[in-house]
């Protein structure tokens, strides 16, 4: 009988990056800033069917300097940064607040790119954050007011029945604030876009700004 690691290894050898005819990308017909490119790549993943192209990985930094990250949704992204939300007090709230830096990567694999953000991190205004919440579903706020994000569940029980009250609060009151939700910017000052080529020849391109306080970037490529 295989064990789990030689199923692992089996599975993993049968995995090849998903083959796409790599779309035109011309890093010298590029935007002087990021945030156009970044529309015009996701307007193109969209088309291409890239499934929830809006989900990203949350890289922060803990106390004690280690990585961590999860999984969130983007809120938007222009001239001021790219726009997360959460509630401050969970584990990557407390991150932010101790060292406000973040780094983000989205992939795209119906168009073989991916895209990787890193800069410091300001929360948005409280009208910024309130309206992001309100926004979006009741499951969204419900989620929002279950709070105790990332401290530890002692039974599922727990969970039931803070969910079925905050569901009750979110129906009855759509306009409940929840105070601990924050927008976060993330004011980049580094974005590489990533376009795969057939030939492994891949095509890097880096913007860089040496603060989020300039709009003045420098670009350039980098080997694969
Ligand atoms: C597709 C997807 C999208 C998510 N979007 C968010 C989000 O926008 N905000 C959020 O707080 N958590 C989101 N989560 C849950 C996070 O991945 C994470 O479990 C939670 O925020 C706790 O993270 P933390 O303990 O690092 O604070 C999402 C999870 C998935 C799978």
């Amino acid at each position: 009988m295989s064990t789990p690691a030689e199923t692992l290894e089996a599975l993993l050898r049968r995995q090849h990056p998903e083959q796409t005819d790599p779309p035109p990308f011309d890093p010298a017909d590029t935007p002087a800033e990021p945030p156009p490119l970044f529309v015009t790549w996701f307007a193109e993943a969209t088309e291409a069917g890239q499934p929830e192209p809006h989900t990203l990985s949350l890289a922060t930094v803990d106390p004690e300097n280690s990585p961590d990250v999860r999984t969130v949704t983007l809120r938007g992204a222009d001239a001021r940064g790219w726009r997360v939300a959460t509630r401050s007090d969970s584990r990557k709230g407390h991150h932010l607040a101790a060292t406000p830096k973040a780094a983000l990567g989205f992939y795209w694999p119906a168009r073989a790119r991916p895209i990787r953000i890193r800069g410091p991190v300001v929360p948005a205004s409280p009208e910024e954050s309130r309206a992001d919440l309100h926004a979006r579903s009741t499951g969204a706020l419900a989620a929002a007011l279950t709070g105790h994000q990332s401290a530890p569940l002692a039974a599922l029980d727990e969970l039931a029945d803070a969910s079925r009250a905050a569901w009750r609060t979110a129906e009855a009151d759509p306009e409940r604030d929840v105070p601990q939700w924050t927008v976060y910017i993330v004011a980049a000052t580094e974005v590489e876009f990533w376009q795969s080529d057939p030939a492994r020849r891949h095509l890097r391109l880096a913007y860089r700004r040496p603060s989020p306080d300039t709009d003045t970037w420098t670009k350039h490529l980098l080997w694969p």
